[in-house]
């Protein structure tokens, strides 16, 4: 199972057309989607988490269309978004922020607060729950976003950029969280840092100019590079072949 677009077409209100009747799915997994800036990653993510309507064209997820008004809900329950940036819901803690998310995916009050608990723990803020969401950090408050995902059970969760800014030890934390959430959920990350492509994904998608360049295994990614690749750079050689030789970011 996993998230198909089939002849998608998406153009920004006073915006270009960022995607073109695309056809495509991502593969079941981890999957990490590599692109330059403007590639259209956010767009074509965001039109998977439903927040965004294709203008012509349909998004399905475990046979649910979230085109369909009847099948919305049960669509945004299934797929959990993370996006860009996580704001602090000012006067809230970390806790009630996860539980909020969740009720707000249709989950009931008494639910969402029970799960809310073991999602913070899931993402190593255990401690922090009672604590005031303003008073974290960044990276921390990926993490929240994080848990925001995991609440209700998502079997599909969506993370755009999640990466960005984030030290070395907090991307080291980061690549476990999404170990675990791959035990219960297909995950696809989007970065266009290419040291993020890490043994911890399964699958590459790249796109560029809202074309989907290359979707296949990390093996078959690495094997675009050119052949006297140092071993330490077969991900940016790779990249940069299948982006044709321009500018990897
Ligand atoms: N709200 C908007 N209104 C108009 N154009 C937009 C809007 N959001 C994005 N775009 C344009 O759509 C294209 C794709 O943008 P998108 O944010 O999906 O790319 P991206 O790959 O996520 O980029 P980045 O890595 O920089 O976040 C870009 O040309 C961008 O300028």
């Amino acid at each position: 199972m996993s998230v198909e677009f089939a002849t998608c077409t998406y153009q920004y209100r006073r915006g270009p057309v960022v995607l073109d009747r695309l056809s495509f799915a991502f593969p079941p997994g981890r999957t990490v989607l590599l692109g330059p800036n403007g590639a259209g990653k956010t767009t074509l993510l965001a039109l998977a988490a439903s927040t965004l309507k294709p203008r012509s064209g349909t998004v399905s997820f475990a046979g649910l269309n979230p085109g369909v008004r009847s099948q919305l809900r049960a669509y945004r329950k299934r797929v959990g978004w993370m996006p860009q940036h996580i704001t602090a819901v000012p006067g809230m803690t970390c806790r009630e922020q996860v539980a909020y998310a969740g009720w707000l995916k249709g989950m009931s009050r008494r639910d969402a607060w029970h799960t809310s608990k073991e999602a913070l723990g899931r993402v190593g803020l255990g401690k922090k729950a009672d604590q005031s969401a303003s008073s974290l950090s960044g990276g921390q408050l990926r993490r929240v976003g994080v848990a925001q995902t995991l609440v209700h059970s998502s079997r599909l969760v969506l993370m755009d950029e999640p990466t960005a800014g984030l030290d070395p030890a907090q991307r080291a934390t980061f690549r476990k969280v999404v170990e675990q959430l791959a035990e219960s959920a297909d995950v696809v990350v989007s970065t266009h840092q290419t040291e993020d492509l890490t043994e911890v994904y399964d699958h590459v998608v790249v796109l560029s100019d809202g074309v989907i360049r290359f979707n296949g295994t990390v093996k078959e990614f690495y094997a675009e590079a050119p052949s006297d690749t140092a071993s330490g750079r077969l991900a940016e050689g790779a990249y940069a072949a299948v982006l044709g030789g321009g500018e990897a970011w």
